[in-house]
């Protein structure tokens, strides 16, 4: 009988990689040694199971190579996945890593004479324009977002806006820059992730590394 394609598992470039390894380690997931070699190029990684390898892209694409089905399984922080909110995702296991919180913030001068009640439109920028424009529209204030990818905590400074949507874990970058948190929209994990579909054309495998993943968050 031929042998099923190995399963591909995306996981993000970047800060959780670092947090992630030795997750895999405790999964028995060894990836080549390319992997770990910060210079590499490549992107697709055999690892020590032939039945899955290890692909690495940006924190944003994992969430869509899962959701299309182009790798069975991701690693993606709820920011991300409340971002796009894909039907397609499952997310059954929370990693305990990448713990940080979505939080809109001003300026520190703003704050003393701000009401966020009385906000009936505001400019934010933001990476997460989704989550943003929804979080607002709840309570009846239009959100008008200005996307950006990175250095958010520029924008107000430089008078882009006043407000900014950004996740925050130790509140540094936010006081380097003279903003203050006004308010808490999500705290954040990162998550193991599975395409539904796979999970049904696959079910053994996949929830096999499910039940992995799961044992080893609980034994740390
Ligand atoms: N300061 C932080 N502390 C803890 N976790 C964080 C922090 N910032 C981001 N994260 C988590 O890590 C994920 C990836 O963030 P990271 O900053 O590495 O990616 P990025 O550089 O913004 O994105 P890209 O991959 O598009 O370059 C986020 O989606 C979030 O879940
Ligand atoms: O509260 P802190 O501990 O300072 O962390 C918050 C910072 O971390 C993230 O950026 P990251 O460092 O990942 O860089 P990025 O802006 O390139 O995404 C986030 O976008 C904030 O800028």
């Amino acid at each position: 009988m031929p042998q099923p394609q190995p399963l591909v598992l995306a996981v993000p470039k970047g800060r959780i990689l670092k947090e992630l390894v030795p997750l895999l380690e405790a999964v028995g997931i060894e990836p080549e040694a390319a992997f770990s070699d910060e210079s590499s190029r490549q992107l697709r990684f055999r690892t020590n199971l032939p039945d899955i390898e290890v692909v690495r892209v940006r924190s944003f694409d994992v969430a869509t190579f899962v959701a299309f089905g182009a790798a069975h399984l991701g690693v993606a922080g709820n920011d991300v996945l409340m971002e796009f909110d894909y039907p397609e995702i499952y997310a059954p296991v929370d990693l305990n890593i990448g713990h940080c919180r979505l939080s809109v913030a001003e300026p520190q001068s703003l704050k003393k004479s701000d009401d966020p009640a009385r906000w009936s439109h505001i400019r934010v920028a933001t990476k997460y324009p989704s989550v943003t424009r929804s979080h607002f529209a709840a309570r009846g204030v239009q959100a008008e977002c200005i996307k950006l990818n990175g250095a958010m905590e520029l924008a107000p400074a430089l008078g882009l806006c006043r407000r900014i949507v950004d996740l925050v874990s130790t509140g540094s970058t936010l006081s380097a820059n003279e903003l203050v948190e006004v308010e808490t929209i999500a705290e954040v994990t990162s998550k193991l992730i599975v395409n539904r579909a796979a999970l049904k054309t696959r079910p053994t495998a996949l929830n096999s590394w499910i039940d992995r993943f799961r044992e080893a968050v609980d034994a740390v």
